[in-house]
């Protein structure tokens, strides 16, 4: 089997160029991702860090400016726009409007595709009853869209945008529209038909919970560069890590005068959480696990814990906890609590 990532983007840059007054905008600088076969990636980042920027540049609706997309071998950016249609149709699209023919019942939706790809009707119709029992929708083959609730016609979009069975399925905020229970229904689809089908997931989203429930990676983008990348844990448990602030919050806290917060992330792929513990234990009877959460992320358990201590006695805190090879620092939340005077001994070390 191939090692080559089935979706690999190099030194991606796209520039939209300025106009009169309007200087010209870096979207993306220099992005390099890498996915396996099979693997569910999130894209995140703040408005406007590049995002969408950078699904149109994977399907090359956007010409990026320079740098690479390839998807399956394929270098789709150096493709002419001819073969560039019939590379198209190794990707499937998944929007956070489904926009489906309001004319049309879900199987004909379903079909369209089918039909832009020439597939004959005979074919479209098994075809179709397929995609239908495959997201959950077998029985309501004849309704009309405006039947349907949100979910379900997100769940129609995704049986349209594995018509021409894609390789790559990229989903654009496939659940920002969409109330928790339902968000949870369709991720758990998502996951099952990467479980299934072995398809490569690229998912855009501005919400935590969907890299914490499905993605095994993740970008974390900021003015158009990669600020974060990897394994969902690996980034978790990295040196001074954002997403882990995202990703595994913990509360909140006010301080008392001369003391700091320290932050201690850790996945106990490298380190047992007892061993965090004892570490804690060992800096003294001054220093409180003030909250902390463990969590299971892409199958990993990762642990945050933040560290009231004092402020005389930070430095050396850090060097120890370093010293046992724990990834501290000093968090700049430090005394900007809310007020919510939350102090959960989330980990519960003895004394
Ligand atoms: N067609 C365009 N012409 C000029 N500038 C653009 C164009 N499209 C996007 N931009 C700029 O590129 C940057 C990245 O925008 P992009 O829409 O990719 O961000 P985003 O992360 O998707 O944001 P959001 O979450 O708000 O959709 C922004 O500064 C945006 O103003």
């Amino acid at each position: 089997m191939s090692t080559e990532p089935h979706i690999r983007l190099t030194a991606l840059r796209k520039v939209y160029p300025g106009t009169g007054a309007t200087p010209e905008v870096v979207a993306l600088d220099g992005i390099d991702l890498a996915v396996e076969r099979g693997r569910i990636h999130g894209i995140v980042g703040r408005s406007g860090a590049g995002k969408s920027t950078l699904i149109r540049c994977l399907t090359v609706l956007e010409r990026p400016t320079s740098g690479a997309v390839v998807i399956d071998g394929e270098e789709l950016s150096a493709l002419p726009e001819g073969r560039l249609r019939e590379a198209r149709r190794r990707i499937g699209m998944v929007f956070q409007h489904v926009n489906l023919l309001d004319s049309r019942t879900v199987a004909q939706n379903v079909a369209y595709p089918l039909e832009v790809a020439g597939v004959p009707r005979a074919q479209r119709a098994a075809r179709v009853q397929e995609l239908l029992d495959l997201v959950g929708l077998g029985n309501r083959a004849g309704a009309y869209p405006a039947q349907l609730s949100g979910g379900q016609r997100q769940r129609v979009g995704i049986a349209r945008a594995l018509a021409t069975e894609p390789a790559v399925l990229l989903c654009d905020e496939p659940t920002s529209a969409l109330d928790s229970a339902t968000t949870r229904q369709i991720l758990g689809l998502i996951r099952d038909l990467r479980d299934r089908l072995g398809i490569t997931v690229l998912i855009i989203t501005h919400e935590m919970a969907v890299v914490r429930e499905i993605c095994d990676s993740v970008t974390l983008l900021d003015h158009g560069r990669v600020a974060e990348q990897g394994a969902v844990a690996d980034v978790v448990a990295a040196y001074g890590s954002r997403l882990a602030r995202e990703l595994i919050p913990v509360p909140d806290l006010p301080l008392g005068e001369e003391r700091q917060l320290v932050e201690v992330a850790y996945s106990t792929d490298d380190v047992a959480t007892a061993d965090v513990l004892a570490a804690v234990a060992a800096l003294g009877t001054g220093v409180e696990v003030a909250a902390g959460t463990i969590e299971t992320l892409a199958g990993r358990r990762v642990g945050r814990l933040q560290l009231d201590v004092p402020a005389a006695d930070v430095a050396a805190a850090l060097d120890r906890l370093h010293a046992v090879g724990l990834h501290a620092v000093v968090s700049s939340d430090g005394g900007a609590g809310t007020g919510s005077a939350v102090r959960a001994t989330g980990a519960g070390v003895a004394r």
